[in-house]
């Protein structure tokens, strides 16, 4: 793998538009699953989970998405990977259109993913040595004289000893495990990776440290990141760039830092303000938020915005049609669909000091609210 230098990751271009320092670029993807229902598991529906969005991943960064349960983002994720039915739409990775790195054999060498359950990806009946060593042989990124030096050299940049090359994945800890996967990703030497909620199960020290060996490595491979979690404060600490999503659509997209200290849209706003679940003992995943919102309901997509029936600012036009994606004001890379989020009584609502207002009953909803901001521009 190459060295990268320590240079910046770049601000992601208009999404969905491709540029030589993008490492994956996402347009309009559509994913969609059949419904099946009863003993024949007849297909009665389409179940919308991804529902055209667009992004980049510019080379060498951390791209998150996050969002609640049901929002998309492990299919937008796995469609990266070749995992789920890309029904349309465009993603290319570092230029080359998927299809054709598929259709080649080739889409591994450039694109790995790590899953919550490191299980899935390991062999449980091989040692990590073992694993890894076929990884190498497979895709043939070491000559074999030197694959041994090249398994220490893995486990060595993702904090394992090499003692433990020779253990099974069960005699390892979570956090041991997670590394192994890790090195596993790497021995293919891939230019992108997926992390599919890979710090969900870790304890909270266990995942700083997960989080700190996925900077590292962002900062010295030539390797970037899409990590998705529905944790914001491990987002907070491990995101360049955050993408929002609920029910299967971009709510807002941003450098973290802006984000996180100035969310325009109310459903990020909602996000950012809900209580992590605490005790691993109760109902959902640790660290996981839930928002008061509707979840949303992949057979039954909206018309307008997803986020209409929970949104404290919905009126006529939330109902009507879908809020064009603009690019908000302040830093470059931040945009949003939102009718609304640019109106000063809103942006004013919306300030990361208040409470999230509350949700409108669904039976009376406003009619009247406020007038869009003309600060906001569509984007290209
Ligand atoms: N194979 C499938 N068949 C039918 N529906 C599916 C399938 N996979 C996902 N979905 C639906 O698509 C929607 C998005 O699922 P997805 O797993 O991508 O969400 P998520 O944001 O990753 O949530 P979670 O954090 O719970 O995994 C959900 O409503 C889910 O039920």
């Amino acid at each position: 793998m190459n060295a990268a230098g320590a240079s910046p990751p770049a601000t992601p271009g208009p999404p969905g538009t491709h540029t030589d320092s993008d490492a994956v670029t996402v347009a309009d993807l559509r994913v969609h699953f059949p419904i099946r229902t009863g003993v024949l598991r007849r297909v009665t529906g389409t179940a919308h989970a991804v529902d055209g969005v667009s992004f980049t991943v510019p080379a060498r960064s951390i791209v998150t998405i996050v969002g609640e349960s049901g929002s998309g983002k492990t299919t937008t994720g796995r469609a990266l990977v070749g995992l789920s039915p890309i029904a349309s739409g465009r993603v290319s990775v570092h230029g080359r259109a998927l299809e054709e790195i598929r259709r080649e054999g080739s889409l591994p060498r450039l694109a790995q993913i790590v899953h919550q359950d490191p299980y899935a990806s390991l062999n449980p009946r091989m040692t990590i040595r073992a694993m890894i060593r076929e990884v190498i042989s497979v895709h043939r990124t070491t000559p074999r004289e030197k694959a041994g030096e090249r398994v220490a050299e893995l486990l060595a940049q993702v904090g394992l000893r090499t003692e433990l090359a020779d253990r099974y994945p069960h005699e390892l800890s979570g956090g041991q495990r997670q590394r192994a996967a890790i090195a596993r990703a790497l021995a293919v030497e891939p230019r992108f990776i997926v992390c599919d909620e890979i710090v969900s199960a870790l304890d909270v020290s266990i995942q700083g440290q997960i989080v700190n060996l996925l900077k590292d490595l962002r900062r010295d491979q030539d390797v970037s990141f899409l990590f998705i979690s529905h944790d914001m404060s491990v987002v907070r600490h491990i995101s360049d760039h955050v993408i929002v999503m609920y029910g299967g659509l971009i709510m807002e997209s941003g450098p973290c830092d802006e984000v996180f200290s100035a969310p325009r849209h109310p459903y990020t706003h909602a996000l950012l303000a809900a209580v992590p679940v605490p005790d691993p003992r109760a109902p959902g995943r640790p660290g996981e938020v839930r928002t008061r919102a509707e979840p949303p309901d992949p057979a039954d997509p909206l018309p307008g915005c997803r986020f209409q029936r929970s949104c404290p600012f919905a009126t006529e036009v939330c109902r009507e049609g879908p809020p064009p994606p603009t690019t908000a004001a302040g830093a470059a890379g931040h945009t949003l669909a939102c009718h609304h989020a640019g109106t000063p009584g809103v942006r004013a609502a919306l300030s990361p000091k208040n409470p999230p207002p509350t949700n409108p009953s669904t039976e009376a909803p406003a009619t009247e609210g406020p007038s869009p901001s003309p600060e906001r521009t569509t984007a290209p």
